[in-house]
């Protein structure tokens, strides 16, 4: 992983209550800053099988108006053991007055995605505006997610697609469980 013994001189901050304080336009997405983890499932009509996964994803800023995003996926067996590392993806959510958010969000299988949408009442919601494609990368036409605070320390995330060919439906929903300080990885 980093070397995290050279330290930074402007470190991201995974808390409301941490240095550097939120910029105020951090305002409608400060619950979501921290460590998540849980489990979902997901599945697609063109897949011989739905599946069940596990899911960290990180929210971070460093006192500027956009949060930095970080989301890692591994499927899981039948008995909730690790099977194989799945979808990785890293972004920006960058926050405009009124809490709407515009993000950008890159994938390893090819796969980029500007998204806009809103932040408010403890819920994100994203769509895709444009989605850009590697040479070799899978069909993929539109996203649709939310990030929705359940509780304090809980989220729920449901994930929409339109990719090879088919409409904008469900791909993934998962629970997470935000992790304490030092906790995650
Ligand atoms: C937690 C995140 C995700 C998980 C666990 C996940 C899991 C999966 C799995 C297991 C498959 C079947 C192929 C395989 O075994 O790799 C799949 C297919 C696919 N996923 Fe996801 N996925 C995630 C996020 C995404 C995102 C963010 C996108 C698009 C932006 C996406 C687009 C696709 C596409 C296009 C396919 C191929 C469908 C086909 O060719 O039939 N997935 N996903």
């Amino acid at each position: 992983m980093h070397d995290h013994a050279r330290k930074l001189p402007f470190p991201d901050a995974l808390g409301p209550h941490e240095s550097p304080a939120p910029h105020p336009l951090l305002a409608p997405v400060t619950g979501l800053l921290g460590t998540w983890r849980g489990t979902g499932s997901g599945g697609y009509p063109t897949l011989e099988a739905d599946f069940t996964y596990a899911q960290e994803v990180t929210f971070s800023h460093d006192g500027r108006p956009f949060l930095a995003y970080e989301a890692r996926a591994w499927l899981l067996d039948a008995n909730g053991k690790p099977l194989r590392p799945s979808a990785r993806e890293t972004g920006w959510w960058r926050l405009q007055p009124d809490g709407r958010v515009e993000a950008l969000i890159t994938q390893p299988t090819g796969i980029a995605e500007i998204l806009s949408g809103h932040a408010r009442d403890g819920a994100a919601d994203l769509a895709t505006e444009q989605v850009s494609l590697a040479p070799t990368a899978k069909q993929v036409d539109a996203t649709r997610r939310r990030y929705a605070l359940t509780g304090p320390d809980t989220l729920a995330f449901v994930h929409d697609l339109a990719a090879v060919g088919r409409p904008l439906q469900h791909h993934l929903s998962a629970e997470l469980r935000r992790t304490a300080p030092g906790q995650a990885g």
